[in-house]
């Protein structure tokens, strides 16, 4: 799947994520925490333009205001998928950034995942998903998830996935304009890293909190702002390490209500659970 800009150019769509719930059940001697959580896929997404180059340069023609081209995830997953194959193929990158930095939805680690996917097809390794997913892992966290490309029970520090089946359902997502850095909020003495481990039968067994959420409010008290307003339409919780809160409506009518009635100063989305990355198939399972 991509949709053409230009002959040369094609987009490929960078989802972002809600985690459902989040239990902090552990930490490794590494210092890595043992996680347990349902990530979900929604359609708010990053575009990502990509472009083969007749050289075996990675060449970023966008970088964000606050992330130098080579630090940015898409040019490192381009350059460690270049490094792990061997090819001498290069690349052009442009992002179009829609998911909030920094907002717990995984936009950094999808960008990556899609580069991954993408070069996997452009650059011909046809390389498994277990291994862009072992080679995702080295970028961050939630990559492997977004090459699994199905919601998912996800355990580990983010490594080991089941896959789920989750409601269709309409998100409100609001963005509290604060920047969580994710290593603060997990090396934070409040934070509560015993949750029982749960098995996984369905979302309706399971106690849906976010053990990061306590310690991200104590750091950032505006999200707590946000959570009360979200509040007044179903049970809000923050998704990762924060900081985007969101709730579960009936109806996309009923999501695009709340967002009607948003305060001027305050940025939600509107958005929809998504059942698979369009990108699935550009890995394969053998
Ligand atoms: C909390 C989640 O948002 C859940 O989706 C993610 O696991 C975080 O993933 P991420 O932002 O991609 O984070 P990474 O770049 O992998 O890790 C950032 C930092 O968070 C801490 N970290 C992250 C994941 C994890 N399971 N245990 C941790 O302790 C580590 O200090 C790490 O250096
Ligand atoms: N392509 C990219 N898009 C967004 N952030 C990037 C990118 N490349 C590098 N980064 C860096 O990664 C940081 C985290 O970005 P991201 O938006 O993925 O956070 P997040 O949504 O909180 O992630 P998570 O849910 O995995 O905790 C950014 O603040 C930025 O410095």
């Amino acid at each position: 799947m991509s949709i053409s800009v230009s002959e040369d150019w094609q987009a490929y769509p960078a989802p972002a994520k809600l985690n459902l719930f989040l239990h902090v059940v552990g930490r490794r001697e590494d210092g890595y925490h043992l996680l347990q959580s349902v990530f979900q896929l929604i359609d708010l997404a990053d575009t990502i333009h990509m472009r083969l180059r007749p050289d075996d340069q990675i060449v970023h023609h966008n970088p964000l205001p606050d992330v130098p081209a080579e630090t940015d995830l898409t040019v490192r997953a381009a350059r460690l998928l270049q490094t792990f194959s061997g090819v001498q193929k290069g690349v052009d990158l442009r992002v179009d950034k829609r998911i909030p930095m920094g907002g717990g939805l995984g936009g950094g680690s999808s960008d990556a995942a899609t580069v991954l996917l993408v070069l996997n097809r452009l650059w011909g390794l046809n390389l498994s998903r277990k291994v862009l997913m072992e080679l995702g892992l080295k970028l961050g966290a939630d990559v492997p998830f977004f090459i699994f490309g199905r919601n998912a029970f996800v355990e580990g520090v983010g490594e080991q996935m089941k896959e789920i089946e989750t409601p269709d359902c309409a998100y409100v997502v609001l963005h509290p304009p604060v920047h969580v850095s994710t290593p603060a909020i997990f090396k934070d003495e409040r934070l509560t890293r015993n949750t029982p481990l749960v098995k996984m039968r369905g979302l309706n067994d399971i106690d849906c909190r976010n053990d990061l959420q306590a310690v991200a409010l104590g750091q950032h008290p505006l999200i707590a702002e946000y959570l009360a307003w979200l509040s007044q339409f179903g049970t809000a919780r923050m998704t990762g390490s924060g900081s985007c809160v969101f709730t579960r409506c009936a109806s996309q009518g009923d999501a695009d209500r709340v967002i009607s009635r948003l305060p001027d100063d305050m940025t939600g989305y509107s958005v929809r659970s998504v059942k698979q990355h369009q990108l699935r198939e550009f890995a394969s399972d053998c």
